[in-house]
């Protein structure tokens, strides 16, 4: 029997003739929380990515299995939550009316509901909205909250705190102590207060 996680065994990934990482073997148990670093575009999001099967790798192999079962790559996204910059919400729906749309797709933590995720992200006064009417720091809680409200085992986040003010930094610290605990956290990152909870760094430097 595996161990509860992601197992990866010298994973590579190149784009065309560019290697951006190699022989990148690790083992990331069950609620372990992880920092991918390194500098711009070095290559932490096409890590992410990889990890997250969206995105195929050239060499190595990926492992899952959560909830005592192994998990196939092309299920995988059931099990996992992602926020970065470069996924966007759609525009076009009232804040209420995504979280209400995300929420049929992934299940909320227990406990919580819909009115609740308004609550804690400080929209509940712009609910009516439509997304695309959101300031971008708005937005960013919207994002974080759709993914940490999500009942999955692994949540990915590429900068995190980007758009948040001050506040904002120290809100998401609070919901990442209070709702993900015992799920496993991958952050990718170069803003030391993003991660400082983070107890394992992997550096991409180290893979190339
Ligand atoms: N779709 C793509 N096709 C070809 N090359 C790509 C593609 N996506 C990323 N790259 C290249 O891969 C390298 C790593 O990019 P990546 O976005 O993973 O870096 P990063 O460390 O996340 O950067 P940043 O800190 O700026 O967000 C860069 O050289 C980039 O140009």
């Amino acid at each position: 029997m595996g161990v509860e996680g992601i197992r990866v065994d010298q994973l590579s990934k190149r784009y065309r003739y560019e290697w951006i990482f190699r022989g990148v073997s690790l083992q990331i148990a069950a609620g372990e929380k992880v920092v991918i670093t390194g500098s711009n575009g070095s290559g932490k999001s096409t890590l992410l990515k990889v990890l997250s099967g969206i995105l195929p790798q050239t060499d190595g192999t990926l492992h899952y299995r959560f909830g005592g079962k192994d998990v196939d790559i092309e299920e995988v996204y059931r099990f996992l939550s992602f926020v970065a910059p470069y996924m966007e919400l759609p525009e076009e729906l009232s804040v209420r009316e995504l979280i209400h749309f995300h929420f049929q797709f992934k299940s909320l933590l227990p406990g919580l509901t819909e009115r609740d995720v308004l609550a804690i992200t400080y929209l509940e006064s712009h609910g009516d909205k439509l997304v695309s009417e959101l300031s971008s720091g708005m937005k960013q809680r919207l994002k974080l909250a759709l993914a940490l409200f999500s009942d999955v085992p692994l949540v990915l986040l590429d900068e995190p705190t980007s758009n948040l003010d001050l506040q904002g930094v120290d809100w998401y610290l609070e919901l990442i102590a209070r709702y993900a605990n015992d799920r496993t956290v991958i952050v990718c990152s170069n803003d030391a207060r993003e991660y400082a909870f983070c107890t394992k760094n992997i550096a991409i430097s180290v893979y190339k």
